[in-house]
């Protein structure tokens, strides 16, 4: 498969608690690519949790870090990238995305809520009513998502290694002709 796509890397998208981290660490070791988190990257460059980073600059500001990491990160290939939730939010963020593969793990609202609802990491889910704010956001994001090359649907009592065996099977639907550069073909 790592030959098939001959080090594109691969950009994991969709909502908070999708399993973009979970599901891309293992397909990275699965392909024998590096891994990186644009919310860890951003973490550990401010010394900052995103909790801290919302809290204290805002939304806006959160933004402009993540297309600066994003817009870094792009240059490089053999990567499995696992994305913010609201990366797809800004126009510019694609030109970036579009550098690799981009896999959109689709989860129905209702799997989203019973994984996160005891978690207190994702700001934006700080809301008196979260699975409502789920779907708002989901509604909202849904049109953005789903310009992924590849679409996901994920569903109950899946493991994160179906889910990434998943992918790893759905990867050479969307490569374009893989040997057509080798021999000089289009
Ligand atoms: N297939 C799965 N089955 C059960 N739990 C899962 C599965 N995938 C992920 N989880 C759990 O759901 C939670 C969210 O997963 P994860 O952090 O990978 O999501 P994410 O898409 O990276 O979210 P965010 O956009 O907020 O970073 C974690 O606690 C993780 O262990
Ligand atoms: O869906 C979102 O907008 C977010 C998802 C997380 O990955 C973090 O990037 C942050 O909590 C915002
Ligand atoms: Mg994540």
């Amino acid at each position: 498969m790592s030959s098939l796509l001959r080090g594109v890397s691969l950009y994991l998208i969709g909502m908070m608690g999708a399993g973009k981290t979970t599901v891309g660490r293992l397909l990275a070791q699965q392909l024998g690519y590096g891994f990186v988190d644009t919310d860890d990257v951003i973490a550990q460059a401010t010394g900052r949790s995103i909790t801290q980073l919302f809290a204290e600059e805002g939304e806006a500001a959160f933004r402009q870090l993540e297309s600066d990491v994003l817009a870094q990160v792009s240059a490089h290939i053999n990567l499995t990238v696992a994305t913010g939730g609201g990366i797809v939010l800004r126009r510019e963020n694609w030109s970036y995305l579009r550098h690799g593969l981009i896999v959109w793990l689709d989860v129905p609202v209702e799997l989203l809520y019973n994984r996160l609802a005891e978690d207190t990491t994702r700001p934006l889910l700080q809301d008196p009513d979260p699975r409502g704010k789920l779907r708002s956001l989901l509604e909202q994001r849904q049109p953005l998502y789903s310009q992924a090359d590849l679409h996901i649907m994920v569903y109950e009592g899946e493991t994160p290694e179906q889910i990434a065996n998943r992918v790893m099977e759905a990867i050479p639907s969307v490569l374009k002709n893989p040997t057509s550069h080798q021999n000089g073909g289009n």
